[in-house]
């Protein structure tokens, strides 16, 4: 019988075998600083989970990455900010590649690299691992979503902090790849708000798990993971915010009663701000008052930045503002710079 027989791939329009993740490991390679950018910043998210530094994980950036000259224009700016808060604010420049859509539209730089509907893959891997080599070569370390599960295979190793979004955390095969990622990975709450999926999410992948997978030669592979000790909730907001100190000591304690380590990033962008862009520094305020007065849960913020204020609508590449964001709405850059200032200042007045 060949395959795919007349029952099979029905749908399958077409296939095509693309490069393998050791080729473009090879292609692309990283430099020494580039991995031990990732690999101080790597301990660095786990030695805050787990209380020994006392700094607060900030991860903010673009939405989505879309433009590579705007994204080093703005990794350049974020660079000079985050040595003038290091003392405060452990800074991770958000860089994200894989966009999971309501319903359908663009599925982030990976998928559609030139925007259009082409779908050229291996080029939007090959453009984000030289894009993940150049910004660690920097001293900035990258935080991303993981969303699809072969993706890792091809640029896990660049990635310092990853999210397994609000769409995906209830899923097994999210929480299986979860468990085998290399860096510190947060589970946000579900889009409806509801903790127990984040929860549940974080039991999961502390485990070890064997599932289908990919192998480094691009071959499916029978995979076993160790489960990943670094799992911690992400506070996104759902038909309500919750980023306020009553929904952040509710979360601590569902926490708890799992017996998990009481670790949560507040996502200061999405329902949290109500999808206002703008909202996303008083969010950050009220979050750093509760530091300010002894929270100990809140181990990080999520913000999303770019260049300039707002968004604007994916058109032809030559019709897009510079420095905009072709998905949610972001703070821009001088109102990222305020809030982490602002952050900066009065976490430096809290009493350790
Ligand atoms: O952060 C990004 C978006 O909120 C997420 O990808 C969903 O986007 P959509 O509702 O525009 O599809
Ligand atoms: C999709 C995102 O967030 P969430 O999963 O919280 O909707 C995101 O941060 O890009």
């Amino acid at each position: 019988m060949t395959f795919p027989n007349a029952f099979e791939n029905l749908n399958v329009l077409s296939q095509q075998t693309l490069l393998s993740p050791t080729a473009l490991h090879d292609a692309v390679p990283a430099s020494d600083r580039a991995m031990r950018t990732v690999s101080q910043a790597r301990q660095t998210v786990a030695n805050i989970l787990q209380g020994s530094d006392p700094r607060l994980l900030v991860v903010v950036g673009p939405c989505s990455i879309h433009d590579i000259p705007a994204a080093m224009d703005y990794a350049q700016r974020l660079k000079a900010l985050a040595a003038e808060v290091q003392d405060q604010l452990f800074v991770v420049m958000r860089v994200y590649f894989e966009k999971p859509r309501t319903t359908v539209g663009w599925k982030g730089l990976i998928n559609d690299p030139h925007m259009d509907d082409s779908f050229r893959i291996e080029e939007g891997l090959q453009i984000a691992r030289k894009l993940l080599v150049d910004l660690n070569d920097m001293g900035l370390p990258c935080g991303t979503e993981a969303l699809d599960p072969i993706t890792p295979q091809y640029l896990g190793d660049l990635i310092a902090w990853s999210a397994i979004g609000a769409r995906t955390t209830e899923s097994q095969t999210h929480r299986e790849l979860a468990s085998g990622l290399s860096s510190p990975v947060g589970f946000k709450n579900g889009t409806d708000g509801s903790l127990d999926v984040a929860v549940n999410a974080m039991l999961s992948a502390a485990q070890p798990h064997a599932f289908l997978g990919i192998n480094e030669f691009g071959q499916v592979a029978l995979t076993h993971t160790r489960g990943n000790a670094f799992g911690h909730l992400i506070l996104r907001g759902g038909s309500v915010p919750n980023y306020d100190s009553v929904s952040v000591a509710e979360a601590a304690d569902e926490l708890a009663a799992a017996k998990l380590p009481v670790n949560i990033v507040v996502d200061c962008s999405h329902a949290n701000s109500r999808k206002n862009h703008n909202l996303q520094s008083l969010v950050l305020k009220d979050v750093v008052g509760q530091l300010v007065e002894g929270n100990r849960a809140i181990k990080g913020v999520m913000l999303e930045s770019n260049i300039q204020e707002g968004n604007q609508k994916l058109g032809k590449p030559e019709d897009l503002r510079y420095g905009v964001s072709i998905t949610d709405a972001c703070l821009g850059w001088t109102a990222t710079e305020d809030a982490l200032r602002d952050a900066a200042l009065r976490l430096a007045s809290r009493s350790m």
